[in-house]
């Protein structure tokens, strides 16, 4: 491996090397570092090792590009970090990298700073050999000549993929219920915002169930906490297999749920769905040890427009229902009542 090494910084084009480090000299703005290297390059031969060295000790991952968007160059934590081989990505177009996760505008922003100003710093998603994906900072530089003609592109970049990971996922439990990995309060809320506009839009109807588990509170009590998270994953996921692709089911807290059956043109086809949920929730659960543990649901039904026309309207109307059905026996749904707002 270290022969393998030794050949092909050998075979660096020195030109390309020559760039690459200014412009890494640039960057860093290692000055310190520049006038001792000065001082101890006396041949051309030193230097040329010595680049080469310091183009594949450092942690940052460099590629140079030429003008032609051919990979020229590129170093070994680059090669670390995206999984190639060094030998693969020379000449190759660095989109074979590209993630998909960015669009053309972000393409075209960056071409404008780095033919404008020469330099373009941000944040970019790319594919790895493997197709996984990693996150960097990269700070991309032309490299001119003497005329002011772009002879290379050149990209340092820092790998950001652990914090971005865990970025997105801070990220992502701001709208999802940690238990049953459904969306929050938070994300129903907007969701439900968006049907109605779209349903506002297409003049369909827009269900906003609230439901909550009946004697759930008991399996707690016989069987443990346990048990009982069990059984809300449990429903969790039943209530996902009855509704369509497009609707929402949400976690409030505690065993309250919203469904939002979007995009309907008739209250029947919610009131079906709903009579899936119930047979669905009063279905017994098997916990670990196979023990049944039963619980129903009593769901409240409010109806866009028909009912309330904002969603705040909505989920009261449709909460005050649920009330209703659980008094009248639970194990059931009760569609909301259309009379004023108090
Ligand atoms: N296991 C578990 N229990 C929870 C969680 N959140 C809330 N609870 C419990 O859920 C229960 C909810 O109370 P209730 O809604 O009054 O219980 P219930 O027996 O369904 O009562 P009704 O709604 O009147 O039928 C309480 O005992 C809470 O302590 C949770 O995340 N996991």
């Amino acid at each position: 491996m270290a022969a393998v090494l030794e050949i092909s910084l050998a075979s660096l084009s020195s030109a390309v090397l020559a760039a690459a480090f200014t412009a890494w000299l640039m960057l860093r703005r290692v000055t310190g570092i520049s006038r001792l290297l000065r001082q101890r390059m006396r041949s051309a031969a030193a230097r040329e090792h010595l680049v080469a060295k310091v183009f594949d000790a450092t942690s940052e991952g460099i590629l140079v590009v030429d003008r032609d968007m051919r990979i020229v160059e590129a170093n070994r934590a680059f090669a670390a970090m995206s999984g190639y081989e060094r030998q693969h990505l020379i000449g190759q177009h660095p989109r074979i990298m590209q993630s998909g996760k960015q669009d053309a505008d972000f393409y075209k922003t960056m071409w404008q700073g780095l033919l404008g100003s020469g330099q373009w710093q941000g944040k970019v998603w790319d594919k790895r050999c493997d197709g996984s994906l990693f996150a960097a900072h990269l700070t991309l530089s032309a490299v001119r000549d003497e005329m002011g003609k772009v002879q290379y592109y050149f990209g340092l970049f820092t790998d950001i993929t652990e914090e971005c990971v865990r970025q997105e996922e801070i990220e992502q439990m701001a709208f999802i219920d940690p238990l049953t990995r459904l969306p929050n309060r938070r994300l129903m809320e907007d969701r439900l915002q968006q049907a109605l506009a779209f349903a506002a839009r297409t003049e369909k109807l827009v269900a906003v169930c609230v439901m909550d588990l009946d004697g759930f509170k008991n399996v707690n009590d016989t069987f443990g906490h346990e048990a009982g998270d069990a059984v809300l994953v449990e429903v969790a996921s039943r209530l996902q297999q009855v509704v369509r692709a497009n609707d929402t089911v949400a976690r409030l807290g505690g065993d309250e749920f919203v469904l939002l059956l979007a995009g309907l043109n008739d209250v029947s086809e919610a009131e079906e769905i709903l009579e899936r949920a119930l047979a669905a929730v009063r279905a017994p659960v098997r916990l670990a040890d196979e023990q049944p543990a039963y619980v129903s649901a009593s769901i409240g039904l409010a109806i866009f427009p028909h009912d309330a026309q904002l969603a705040d309207d909505l989920l009261r109307r449709s909460d005050a229902a649920m009330y209703a059905a659980k008094r009248q026996g639970r194990d059931r749904c009760k569609r909301a009542q259309s009379r004023p707002l108090a």
